[in-house]
């Protein structure tokens, strides 16, 4: 890894210009190695189409890398986390403490996350960019707060443009090491009490939605507080801040630290050539941004399940993407981006193992 704490510490110019950077850096996707992909599956040893959506994910996962048979490997989760200060006005069904709390059962490696990255041969690294508590360090830990907490978006904005630049970068540094150490698969994953409402506010803004149409029941919240909590979406849009045209500017009014770095690491792994691949919804408001950010980004993403939070499908039909699976999960942390990783894999080695019908000698 490398000394994350330096990106906290460098000028604004030096972050807008590490910024730019970062977004001019996003090839395009290599429509040509696709094309060859979907060729050799037209070719292979199966009723043609048979394998559905695996052969398009396949020839996405080759024009991706940039070659026809790509062979995906390794896997990491990273997963951000971040308080806000949101959650004073009792969207949530949980108490902020729990965020910190499970922050360690992530390093612990008892929480969901671990045990089906574990399960699929993906590593867990865990971001803090933004917990308003001390986390003692550890090795899967890069603890790296820019602020103790995203500000309440009901009354102010949740971060000043340079915070944002910071916990984006930090977000693509730790996105660049995992990159380093051998992920080709890139899960962004979350935790955050109370990051449901200011997913559903950048969403809100940058689909031109409703409240209402966005904001679910994230850790499982009652009637009375959903009602509260779509007032709550109402006052931060109503404030008036941002312009649904400027996503640096709506993330900074309406999402908060661990939202940011999702977008670093989602940016840094297109730059990359890497699958980024795609958890819930608060993930969702992430990829949202990026794809603004950046034309060349959407390309590089993929859908896992859709989420049952409200609003995750109005962001997949924007992201033009269609889910793999329905499980009805709605956790976050990154699990089912974590699921998504065999199925990726899956879809690559038909390319690279299955034959042809000329190579089998089978008639057609
Ligand atoms: O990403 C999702 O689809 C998702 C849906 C519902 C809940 N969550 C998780 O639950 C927390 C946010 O829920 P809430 O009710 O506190 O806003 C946060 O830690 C997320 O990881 C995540
Ligand atoms: C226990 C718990 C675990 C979580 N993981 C992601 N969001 C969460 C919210 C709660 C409440």
């Amino acid at each position: 890894m490398h000394d994350h704490a330096e990106v906290i510490d460098v000028a604004s110019d030096a972050l807008e210009s590490s910024f730019e950077r970062l977004l001019s850096s996003i090839p395009a996707f290599d429509e040509a190695a696709s094309r060859a992909a979907y060729a050799r599956q037209a070719e292979l040893t199966k009723p043609a189409g048979a394998l559905g959506q695996l052969e398009d994910i396949s020839a996405r996962l080759a024009g991706v890398f940039g070659e026809p048979t790509p062979d995906p490997r390794g896997a990491a989760v990273i997963v951000c986390v971040g308080d806000h200060e949101v959650t004073r006005e009792g969207v949530s069904a949980y108490p902020s403490e729990v965020t910190p709390a499970m922050v360690n059962a992530f390093l612990s490696g008892h929480a969901a996350v671990n045990a089906i990255a574990r399960s699929v041969n993906a590593s867990v690294t865990i971001l803090n960019v933004g917990v308003a508590t001390t986390l003692a360090p550890h090795p899967s830990l890069v603890n790296a707060p820019v602020r103790l907490g995203a500000r309440n978006i009901r009354v102010e904005s949740a971060m000043t443009r340079s915070e944002t630049l910071r916990a984006v970068l930090l977000g693509a540094d730790v996105a660049r090491s995992a990159v380093e150490g051998g992920a080709d698969l890139l899960v962004a994953g979350e935790m955050g009490i109370g990051n449901t409402t200011p997913a559903a506010a950048v969403t809100a803004r940058l689909l031109r939605l409703s409240p209402e149409a966005v904001t679910g029941r994230g850790t499982g919240i009652d009637d009375e507080r959903w009602t509260r909590k779509v007032e709550v979406v109402e006052a931060a849009l109503s404030r008036g801040a941002s312009s649904a045209d400027d996503p640096m500017e709506v993330l900074a009014d309406l999402g908060g630290f661990e939202i940011a770095a999702m977008v670093g690491v989602m940016l840094q792994g297109a730059a990359c050539r890497k699958a980024v691949i795609l958890d819930g919804f608060v993930e969702g408001a992430a990829a949202l941004v990026a794809a603004r950010l950046a034309p060349n980004f959407q390309a590089f993403l993929f859908a896992a399940g859709l989420c049952a939070e409200r609003g995750h499908r109005a962001q997949l039909n924007a992201l033009t993407l269609s889910p793999m699976f329905d499980l009805g999960l709605r956790l976050g942390e990154g699990t089912g981006g974590a699921l998504a990783v065999p199925l990726l894999r899956a879809a690559a080695a038909t390319l690279r193992e299955m034959r042809t019908f000329a190579e089998a000698g089978i008639p057609r």
